[in-house]
């Protein structure tokens, strides 16, 4: 069944430039979906039009069969608590330990009094001790996260989003500030617990090798215009140079 729908979505800034042009494809759940493309193709576009972070201009987004352009605010809320989001440069709060910002995934589920006063339950610390240990950095949990490599910050923005308890995670670009070693860990673990705990991916990725490797399934998007939707094994080098342009194939093997 069908988690997530994009139907003949269009995206555009300032009313000229489509960003994104007619875009569909639906995503099942627990399906583990890349999305790649050059650089200005639309790929975080597209991620922050299905959590409403932008808004789109024409088309429709349908989550968890709920559309999603016409929630209002607390169903928005209620939307982007089932929404996860972990992003390139983590977005963590630097000068809080690891658990603190582990646990500001909770956040959506309190009242602002609550959230001020950082009032989490034994089962939120619990859980969030859990993903910590699931991600390997259990040890690091009362460290200021300014204190951590950039591979053991993306673990800890990828237990923030899992601490939601979200159906869909939106990782954009989750590895591209990170080196080989730290991508292959941040992305083992990513599709580990993701499919343990039965949760849907979609994921930026710029290393063509990387979405091939880890996806059920890839979308290749060429100036906002999806130009290839399917396996690993049907994205071939001709599909490839489609999504890139021929140009670009050296950049991509090197
Ligand atoms: N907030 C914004 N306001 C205006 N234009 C924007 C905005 N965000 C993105 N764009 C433009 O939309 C186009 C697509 O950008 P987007 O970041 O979605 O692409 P991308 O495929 O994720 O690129 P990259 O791989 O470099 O991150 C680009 O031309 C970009 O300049």
């Amino acid at each position: 069944m069908a988690l997530l729908q994009i139907a003949r979505l269009s995206k555009s800034y300032d009313n000229e430039t489509k960003v994104l042009k007619d875009i569909s494809f639906s995503v099942k759940a627990g399906e583990f979906v890349s999305i790649i493309g050059p650089s200005g193709a639309g790929k975080s576009t597209l991620l922050r039009c299905v959590n409403q972070m932008v808004p789109i201009s024409s088309g429709e987004v349908i989550f968890d069969n709920a559309p999603v352009t016409q929630l209002k605010k607390r169903a928005l809320r209620q939307l982007r608590t089932n929404i996860g989001m972990v992003f390139q440069h983590y977005n963590l709060v630097p000068r809080l330990t690891v658990i603190e910002n582990v646990l500001h995934g909770r956040l959506g589920y309190k009242t602002t009094l609550q959230g001020i006063m950082s009032r989490f339950t034994e089962k939120e610390k619990e859980q969030a001790f859990y993903l910590l240990r699931k991600l390997g950095i259990e040890e690091h949990a009362y460290k200021r996260c300014d204190q951590l490599s950039g591979g053991q910050q993306q673990r800890v923005g990828i237990a923030r989003a899992l601490i939601q308890g979200p159906k869909l995670v939106l990782c954009d670009e989750p590895i591209a500030s990170l080196d080989p070693n730290s991508s292959k860990i941040i992305m083992d673990h990513l599709k580990s617990i993701t499919s343990e705990l039965g949760i849907t991916c979609l994921v930026n990725l710029h290393q063509v090798e990387v979405a091939q490797q880890y996806s059920d399934r890839i979308i290749g998007l060429n100036q906002g215009e999806v130009v290839f939707d399917g396996t690993n094994y049907q994205l071939t080098e001709e599909k490839t140079n489609r999504i890139y342009g021929t140009e670009m194939r050296e950049l991509i093997t090197v």
